[in-house]
């Protein structure tokens, strides 16, 4: 039945393949020459567009009609969005590339795909769970998703994701941007750029105690309230996210105890996404969707996959409504590094790094340069 329920909310899988193709603008050699300000390289080499044209032919992404390169020389790349359940791209935007990148943990859960805001902003975006929602929430390459999103310049993520409610306030398809995170998972996800791997012997202790921008996190508040004003839906913001290992369901004494624990909505995707996030000083706002009630009420029906998805296609097309307001927003907040949302967090990880750089092992400092480029070069 999950699969069958799949099929039908899937945007690639219940649409015919011409749809598909057609869904993305097509941009002809004409009008690729008009974009002069996009340039890009190959292992460093600049190429053309001829050659990006060529090359996009040439892989499974040429049906999207737009160019696939490995690094970015283009405009600057500020903002990223990662979807989460049903999101699995964005289609208020318009995609003007797609960048495949390997980072030292690894590849991201999709290759990333640049597209320009009605304000032509450019973000970057890339689904957690992969374009056909096949990585599970405690498999998804959170480090590989992070350091892919930092390499490329981004300095602040808002991410979305599907929730469950453990309040009866809040609703299926209500939107919720929380300010505090209850950590349920269990261990077997890596949560950390420091303290395993390569990066073993070097010791952070990053400052979490505000998981969200404080800066953005009332702005992104206002956006989504005032984009949906006309919705019959409520917005939230303070509240608290549990974010538990899954992949199955909580019990409903599970579900009971979040509560008296003060959780108000429940998800499997925000740790360590968010923590690794602050290691990257990148900030990090949360678009929370709710899809269900969870467990906790007596006489409901535990939550299952089908109401998840019931809630699912209304969110994703508010969602979809709510990026074409937010991200243009967020960018006026991340435009300098004056501004308070970059200034707060830019650096951050100078004072929070333990280990002296004459004890890290030449693979170690070259991993976290990528991250950190100032990491270990005084
Ligand atoms: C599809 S129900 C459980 C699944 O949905 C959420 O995913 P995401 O946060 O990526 O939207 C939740 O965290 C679970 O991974
Ligand atoms: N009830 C729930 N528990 C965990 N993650 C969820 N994502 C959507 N609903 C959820």
């Amino acid at each position: 039945m999950t699969c069958a329920l799949a099929w039908l909310v899937h945007p690639f899988l219940s649409r015919k393949s011409s749809e598909i193709r057609s869904s993305y603008p097509r941009q002809s050699n004409h009008m690729l020459h008009r974009l002069p300000k996009l340039r890009h390289t190959i292992f460093g080499s600049p190429i053309s567009y001829h050659q990006i044209r060529r090359l996009s032919l040439r892989t499974q992404h040429r049906r999207m009609s737009i160019p696939t390169v490995t690094s970015w020389t283009g405009p600057p790349i500020l903002l990223g969005v990662i979807g989460g359940s049903g999101l699995y791209k964005l289609d208020s935007i318009t995609p003007v590339a797609e960048i495949s990148i390997t980072t030292p943990w690894g590849s991201p859960s999709s290759p990333i795909t640049i597209a320009k805001t009605p304000a032509d902003n450019h973000v970057a975006f890339l689904a957690r769970h992969g374009r056909n929602h096949a990585i599970l929430p405690s498999n998804v390459p959170n480090l590989a998703n992070i350091a892919a999103l930092k390499h490329l310049g981004v300095k602040a993520i808002l991410a979305f994701s599907a929730v469950g409610s453990l309040r009866e306030e809040i609703a299926p398809k209500d939107f919720v941007i929380p300010s505090q995170i209850i950590d349920r998972t269990k261990g077997i996800r890596r949560s950390s750029f420091f303290g395993f791997g390569e990066e073993e012997s070097v010791v952070a202790h990053a400052g979490f105690g505000d998981p969200f921008d404080e800066t953005l996190r009332p702005i992104v508040y206002e956006t989504v309230k005032s984009t949906l004003s006309s919705h019959p839906l409520t917005v939230h913001t303070g509240k608290t996210v549990v974010c538990m290992e899954g992949p199955q369901f909580s019990t409903r004494a599970e579900s009971l105890m979040y509560r008296t624990w003060g959780g108000d909505i429940i998800n499997m995707s925000v740790l360590p996404e968010a923590k690794l996030a602050r290691e990257a000083e990148i900030s990090y706002v949360l678009i929370a969707t709710a899809t269900d009630y969870d467990a906790w009420r007596p006489a409901s029906a535990a939550v299952n996959v089908a109401e998840v998805m019931e809630s699912l296609k209304a969110n994703v097309e508010a969602s979809n409504l709510v990026t074409t307001k937010v991200l243009d927003r967020i960018w006026s907040e991340i435009d300098s590094d004056d501004k308070p949302a970059v200034k707060g967090i830019k650096d951050s990880m100078r004072f929070s790094i333990m280990t002296r750089s004459e004890f890290v092992a030449d693979k170690a400092k070259s991993n976290l340069r990528f991250l950190l480029p100032w990491f270990a070069q005084e």
